[in-house]
This record gives C-alpha cells, sequence and structure tokens, in this order.
C-alpha cells in the first residue's frame, strides 16, 4: 500500500491536502492585505473587480482542497419543523400564519382574521433567539475575548456564531436557522454585473465598501480558524464549522445578521444605571425567530421588550383585514441601506437619503478659519452629509446649512462668526433666517448645493436615460441589476426634489431682497446673468470630466481649477469603519 492510500485510510491528510492548505492560507494573508487597501474614488472599481476576483479564485481553490459544506435546507420543507419548534417552546401567534410570497418577498406574515391596531400578534421568548451574549458565552468564547476584531465587533461574533451553529447537526436553533433563505439579494451578492449599475451612485463606494470589509473579516478569521489549530481556543470551536468555513458561507451569515438582527436590551441590564441612556451599553444584538419573517412598510414602531417576561412582544401598527399581509416597520433607512444591508429598496421611502461628500480644501487660504468655526459648531471639515427626501422635511441638514455657510464665508465674515457666543451658532443652521441674521452670502450657497446636487444627477443619469421603467420591464436583467436601477432612480427623485428646492428657495431669496454684494456692486437682474454664467461655467468643466471619468462622484479633480466656485467644490474619500453595518434601530423599542 502507498503512503497516499495509507494516509487516506488512516484519515490523515495527505502531502497534496496540506500542500493545499498551506496554499490557501497564503492566499488568505493576501486577501487581507488587499482589503485593507484604501483605493482612491477613481480606482475604486478596479479594485472591486480586483478584489472579487481574488475571493472568486480563493473560493475556487479552496473547494477543491476542502471538504468542508454548509448544509443547504430547502426552505418551504423547513417550515412544518419550525412551527414545531415555536408550538414546543410555546410560542403563541393565533391571529397569523406564514405565507410564500415568492420573488424578492420570500416568506411573510399574513393575517387569519381581522386585527385591530394594537392588538398583540406575537412574544417571543428571549431563550429562542440567537444573541451576541449566546456567542460570547459559547465554544466561541475565548476567541472572541483574545481577538482584537471579535472583541470589538459584536455583529462579526453573531454572523460567525450563526454560521457555526449552522454547521453543527444538533444545534438547538436548527428548526430556526433552517427557515433563513439561503441566499439574499444584499450587494455581498452582486456580481460585477450587476454592481455596475450602481455606477453613478454615491451608494456603489458604500457596496464596495461594505464588500472589502466583509473580505477583510472573512480573511482574518480563515487564518484565525486555520493558522494555529491547535491552539485550545481554536480546537473547541466545532469542527465542521471550521471546515465550512467559505467566504460563500460567511457572507451568508453576514447577510442573515444584517437583514434580521436587531437590538434588544442586555442582560446585563441591571448591572447598569437605569437611567443611563446610552443606548450601546445598554443593548445587544439577536435574530429572533418568527419576528423576523414580518416584512417591511412604512408606520409606527410597534415592538417591545418585556422586561419581566424576558420576551419581546409585537403588536400591530394599524388595522389588517384577513387575508392582508401584516407588516412591521424596520425604522427610518434611506434606500441605500435597505438595499446594502437589507436587499430591498422602498419607492418614495419618506426616510430616503443620498449622501454627498464635502470637505474644505486645506489649500483655501481660510483654511484654518472655517476649521476653526466648524469644530465650534461641531461640523464635520470633511465629511458625508445628506440630502434628504423632501416628502418629510427640507431637503438639507441642519449640519449641512452650517457647512456650507461656513464654506461660502469671506473673511471678515468668519472673523465675527469667530467672535460669537456659541449660543448664537446654531442660527447658522436654520433654513429661514430673517432680520440683521439674513446671510448675505445665502443665494450663492443655494446656487452651489443646486451645482453639486446637479452634478450628481449628471453621474445618476448616465446610462439611465430616463427609461428606468423599460429597464425595470426587461427580462435579461437580474433582479439585483434591477435592484441597483430601482436605487438610482429613487436617488435621481431626491436629488431632482432638491435642485428644484435649492433654485425656487434661491430666487425667493434673491427676488424679495437683491443682495448687492452677492456680486460685484450689482442688481438683482445682474446677479441672475453672473449666477447663471457661473453656473454653466461649473457644469461645462464638470460635464467634460463626467465624459472621461468614472461617474461615482464628479467633484475629486475639479479641486485643482481655478475658478473660486470651482476651487470649493471639493470631495473626500471617507473610509467607512470596519463594521458589517447591521440593521439596528429596527423595530425593538426598549
Ligand atoms: C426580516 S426578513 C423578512 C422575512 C423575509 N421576507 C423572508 O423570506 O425570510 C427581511 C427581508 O425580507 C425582504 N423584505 C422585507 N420587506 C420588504 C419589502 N417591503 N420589499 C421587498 N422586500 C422586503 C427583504 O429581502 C429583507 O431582507
Amino acid at each position: 500500500m502507498g503512503k497516499k492510500s495509507r494516509a487516506k485510510q488512516s484519515g490523515k491528510p495527505t502531502g497534496a491536502a496540506i500542500r493545499a492548505k498551506k496554499e490557501l492560507l497564503k492566499m488568505a494573508t493576501e486577501l487581507f492585505k488587499l482589503g485593507v487597501t484604501c483605493p482612491s474614488r477613481q480606482d475604486e472599481w478596479d479594485y472591486y473587480l480586483k478584489l472579487y476576483n481574488a475571493v472568486q479564485e480563493f473560493s475556487r481553490r479552496q473547494s477543491t482542497a476542502c471538504k468542508g459544506i454548509t448544509p443547504s435546507v430547502d426552505r418551504e420543507s423547513a417550515v412544518d419543523g419550525f412551527e414545531t419548534w415555536l408550538k414546543e417552546s410555546g410560542v403563541s401567534w393565533d391571529k397569523l400564519k406564514l405565507h410564500y410570497f415568492g420573488g424578492e418577498l420570500g416568506f411573510g406574515l399574513v393575517a387569519k382574521e381581522d386585527i385591530n391596531m394594537k392588538s398583540l400578534l406575537m412574544s417571543i421568548p428571549r431563550t429562542l433567539m440567537i444573541t451576541y451574549e449566546e456567542a460570547t458565552k459559547s465554544y466561541l468564547d475565548e476567541v472572541i475575548a483574545g481577538n482584537e476584531v471579535l472583541s470589538v465587533m459584536p455583529n462579526v461574533c453573531l454572523a460567525l456564531f450563526i454560521h457555526c451553529e449552522r454547521c453543527i447537526p444538533n444545534s438547538k436553533y436548527k428548526p430556526f436557522i433552517d427557515i433563513i433563505p439561503s441566499k439574499f439579494n444584499t450587494t455581498l451578492y452582486f456580481t460585477p454585473e450587476e454592481m455596475k449599475h450602481l455606477k453613478g451612485s454615491p451608494s456603489l463606494s458604500t457596496a464596495i465598501n461594505q464588500y472589502k470589509s466583509i473580505v477583510r473579516q472573512f480573511a482574518l478569521l480563515y487564518q484565525v480558524f486555520h493558522s494555529n489549530h491547535q491552539k485550545s481556543d481554536i480546537a473547541k470551536i466545532p469542527l465542521e464549522a471550521r471546515e465550512a468555513f467559505t467566504f460563500d458561507a460567511y457572507r451568508w451569515s453576514v447577510s442573515a445578521v444584517t437583514t434580521r438582527q436587531n437590538k434588544i436590551p442586555t442582560t446585563l441590564l441591571t448591572a447598569y444605571n437605569s437611567d443611563n441612556d446610552d443606548d450601546e451599553l445598554l443593548s445587544t444584538i439577536a435574530l429572533i425567530p418568527l419576528w423576523d419573517m414580518f416584512n417591511h412598510s412604512n408606520g409606527p414602531l410597534s415592538t417591545t421588550y418585556n422586561v419581566g417576561g424576558k420576551t419581546i412582544d409585537c403588536f400591530a401598527m394599524c388595522d389588517f383585514k384577513s387575508g392582508e399581509e401584516v407588516t412591521i416597520c424596520y425604522g427610518g433607512r434611506p434606500n441605500s441601506e435597505l438595499l446594502i444591508h437589507n436587499g430591498f429598496v422602498v419607492t418614495e421611502n419618506p426616510f430616503d437619503k443620498v449622501k454627498i461628500n464635502l470637505g474644505v480644501s486645506p489649500k483655501d487660504p481660510l483654511y484654518k478659519k472655517r476649521t476653526k468655526l466648524l469644530q465650534r459648531l461641531g461640523v464635520v471639515v470633511n465629511g458625508q452629509f445628506p440630502i434628504c427626501a423632501m416628502d418629510s422635511n427640507f431637503p438639507t441638514s441642519p449640519d449641512l446649512l452650517a457647512f456650507l455657510r461656513v464654506f461660502h464665508m469671506e473673511e471678515d465674515g468668519l472673523d465675527e462668526w469667530l467672535e460669537k457666543d456659541t449660543k448664537e451658532l446654531p442660527a447658522l443652521r436654520e433654513v429661514y433666517l430673517t432680520g440683521p441674521l439674513v446671510f448675505k452670502a445665502d443665494p450663492k450657497m443655494w446656487l452651489y448645493l443646486e451645482n453639486r446636487v446637479s452634478l450628481l444627477l449628471m453621474g445618476l443619469n448616465k446610462s439611465l436615460d430616463g427609461e428606468l421603467d423599460s429597464m425595470l420591464e426587461d427580462k435579461s436583467l437580474s433582479t439585483h441589476a434591477k435592484l441597483a436601477l430601482q436605487l438610482r432612480g429613487e436617488e435621481k427623485r431626491v436629488l431632482t426634489a432638491c435642485m428644484e428646492f435649492c433654485k425656487q428657495f434661491r430666487l425667493s431669496l434673491i427676488s424679495e431682497k437683491p443682495i448687492e454684494s452677492f456680486v460685484n456692486g450689482s442688481s438683482s437682474e445682474s446677479a441672475d446673468v453672473k449666477e447663471s454664467f457661473v453656473r454653466n461655467k461649473v457644469l461645462e468643466k464638470l460635464i467634460k470630466k463626467s465624459q472621461t471619468d468614472e461617474p461615482n462622484d464628479n467633484t475629486e479633480s475639479v479641486q485643482n481649477e481655478d475658478n473660486e466656485i470651482i476651487q470649493k467644490l471639493s470631495a473626500v474619500d471617507i473610509e467607512t469603519t470596519d463594521s458589517i453595518n447591521t440593521t439596528s434601530d429596527n423595530a425593538v423599542v426598549t
């Protein structure tokens, strides 16, 4: 008998298997290095393709070298087992039944009878939930405590714990895990062909950053599992979970967390002062069976945590007719977050926001003074500011207004505001200003924002060409591609409304009171002419730029232009924190 077959028979790894594992470990190190790279905005698409291909290559090698596979269960056949498990655990949900809607929605809950607003729909005991606290008390305890990433990232721990429980055949959570979808529509599941439909949207960078974070976490955890598997903290993690730790398995658990997790109070609650309003200290994250089968629609939050009974209690957020789908509200999330973390987009979402990058250039001669005033206002000098859907409010946030006003101040204005008492500073955050506080530069500020937003719109419109509806009906496009297009369509709606608001607001400012200093000694009529000249000049340059660049963030290279206004159109690269950015404040009111 040869060496190879003897090794096979004894169950010991062969030389080839050892070499393959070493090779994978080396590749994981490279993947990690690639995952910590920070590409510039211009390079991010190429970077994403490189990272995506590296992950594909890793997965291909891993699937031939390793025997571990994560179990995959058909959801519909898991329903009976799930319902029996709920019944045996004493969960009562008599007014509802599970229903499979198919398509994007998957499962949901339907009313078995007419339901009145505020009636109790279900109570789920804490003992059935998969929580971060449970993970820290499990076979993962030592590795969580000893690893610098895991010890500070509960959502990563929860994802890892779910992965492990999914691999353990006799897990107590098996009936729950079996009913979770086997695939998701989060952007982690997008191919580059699908992701490319996000080009032009500011959400592309966020989606790429999210992908990058998850690759980095995967590569790190792979190394932890495989570089020293004899260490006691690693050895106690079930072998089947370590063997089946693939990128596909990790993105599944991450997506299970981001689409289904919620905050509940920590069991350490009594250890803290109950007056403490630091939410982070008081809450932990959990996957809540059955409650996580509710789909989302807008409405009031209607779930509470019952401290005495240790249950989450969910109440009807409105009346529902028998046979109607019963939904809850996941909270006020913008569409870009909904797509990236939850895998869906809401049409005319009143909580929608589109982020724009703004920053004061260090080359600005007034950089120090602007920075000082922004710091006094508690507003970032370089950062992302949201443009909000007009449905519920103004498109601008108070911070954005304050930033823009400081950004447009002349030196004497900056000096004046720097001398003011802190109590007076909030005026800079107001949309409407009256009396002596009217800012001379406000029309210029609204024009700037209008230009900045029209620039984003130009990027969004590229390849959308006003034909969104027909594109969404195109049967050759995948669900993911359509979700990306839908997101861009919604972002376009938000930005168009904002642009119109800026224009109307500026015109009303100019028409009510000609502002002399807006342009040198001019009347409001010549101010308009000058404005439109400047605007056209800005747009002309930006169009030129957007024709040669990736349309993601069109402002970056105009930073060095000599035109005063163009010079101010600066953009910054913001690295998102290392996180799996989970759904957090969905609906449990603690
Ligand atoms: C907490 S789960 C709800 C149950 C889920 N439908 C299932 O089949 O397991 C959240 C997921 O449901 C889907 N979903 C929820 N509300 C939706 C909506 N309004 N439109 C489209 N999909 C929705 C999304 O895929 C989301 O990630």
